[in-house]
């Protein structure tokens, strides 16, 4: 960041904490990420499933969400403040499976209890508090992290202004939980797991790989494996079956691979059960009644073939919302990224933000007077695609 930009990485201590399932933690941890003027209007940033709290990061190393995050974006910290915290059960700083259990001196690993999206949230709201924030002007995240948004505006309806939840639905579908299942079996089933005692350095590579790679299918479309791919070919035409003949076969695997090079397999395991976990209805009388709750405004965001979480379905929710009399707008994005567009698309999604929230996301000043702002820009993505807009945006 430019000298003038605060950046804080630490860790805040919460002490025990009870979780939904009733099971006590007795040591939580939360690391996070703290960018821009201390006395500034703060937004929480809220992270996916292989996210991390480094949502903007530094010029050598952009955080996983730069595209809509930074100097000269549509949420740019030289006028908010930006807070991250790795969620419950991740593996960059947070209590989760890696941490040592203070009760016998182990890592918990696969006896890390059950935790949920309502967990993650209560733990970030004391996070905020030791921090010393007590209100916070937007709750902000896509896919798991859209999923901790609409607990937020539930939990504490009167901490934010405004929710952006992103590629998200009320509730986990039967469809997703499907794939999250099959990709712990994936991991599961690989005898290097080893019930979650595997050492660091011999993780139980096929199975999060093979995990990964099934989520990939899933983050992504046809129409984007058809243009990148279509059938070009790798190798040679060969008739083993266990060649990568294809491209697109390649490209799969070595996503595989990367997850493997930076995430931990019980870790992954936990946050998948977290995203099961996710309905804002549970305990609450269904999704239709717990909607009733949300005080905030809320500017819904769904992508074009996004096959977890359908755009007509987030679309049916703020109708539903705004049946209720709540401030509610949904957009969509028109993207070949499927659901993986709420982290590539910033620059849509930023022109959401600006349109229907101006007050907080203006029109941002020229990154060129801050040069490592301009290198965070050029770091970037373009987006190609055009905000389709919506009948019922406001
Ligand atoms: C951006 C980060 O900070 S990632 C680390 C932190 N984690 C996160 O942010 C979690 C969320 N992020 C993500 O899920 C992803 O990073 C996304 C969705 C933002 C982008 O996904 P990516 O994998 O970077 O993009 P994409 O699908 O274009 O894959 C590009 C990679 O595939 C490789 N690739 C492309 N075609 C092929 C092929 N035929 N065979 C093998 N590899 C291939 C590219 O070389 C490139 O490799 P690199 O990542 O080492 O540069
Ligand atoms: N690509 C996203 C997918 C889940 O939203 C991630 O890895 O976090």
């Amino acid at each position: 960041m430019g000298e003038s930009i605060r950046r804080v990485e630490g860790r805040v201590r919460l002490g025990p904490l009870t979780l939904e399932s009733g099971e006590v933690l007795p040591e939580v941890e939360l690391a996070y990420e703290d960018v821009g003027p201390a006395e500034a209007p703060v937004v929480l940033v809220c992270h996916a499933l292989t996210g991390s709290h480094r949502t903007v990061g530094t010029s050598a190393a952009p955080g996983w969400w730069h595209p809509l995050v930074g100097v000269g974006k549509a949420v740019d910290p030289r006028r908010l403040r930006v807070i991250t915290f790795n969620v419950l059960g991740g593996q960059d700083g947070s209590t989760g499976p890696r941490s040592i259990d203070p009760r016998n001196g182990r890592p918990y690993r696969a006896r890390f209890p059950f935790v949920t999206i309502r967990d993650m949230v209560r733990a970030q709201r004391l996070g905020l508090i030791e921090l010393g924030v007590n209100h916070v002007v937007a709750v902000i995240g896509g896919s798991m992290g859209g999923m901790q948004v609409l607990e937020w505006g539930l939990m504490y309806p009167d901490f934010m202004d405004l929710l952006v939840p992103l590629a998200v639905t009320p509730a986990t579908s039967a469809f997703a939980i499907a794939f999250n299942a099959v990709g712990r079996l994936a991991i599961t089933s690989d005898p290097a797991w080893r019930e979650g005692e595997y050492p660091e350095d011999d993780p139980p590579a096929v199975g999060l790989s093979l995990a990964r790679m099934i989520g990939v299918l899933t983050y992504r479309t046809p129409e984007q494996f058809a243009r990148r791919f279509g059938r070009s070919l790798k190798h040679g035409w060969g008739h083993d079956h266990r060649e990568v003949a294809f491209q697109v076969e390649s490209y799969l695997l070595y996503q595989g691979e990367k997850l493997v090079e930076r995430f931990d397999a019980n870790s992954y395991l936990y946050l998948l059960k977290a995203v099961d976990s996710h309905d804002i209805g549970r305990g609450r009388g269904g999704w239709r009644e717990a909607a009733r709750g949300y005080r905030a405004r809320i500017v819904a965001v769904g992508f074009r073939g996004d096959l977890l979480y359908p755009p007509e379905e987030i679309r049916s929710f703020v109708e539903h919302l705004r049946a209720l009399g709540k401030d509610a707008i949904y957009a969509e994005v028109a993207s070949e990224y499927g659901h993986d567009a709420f982290l590539v698309e910033g620059e849509q999604v930023g022109e959401i933000l600006r349109r229907h929230a101006p007050e907080l996301f203006p029109d941002p000043a020229p990154a060129s007077a801050d040069p490592e702002g301009a290198a965070l820009l050029a770091a970037s993505r373009s987006a190609s695609e055009k905000t389709v807009p919506s009948p019922i945006s406001g």
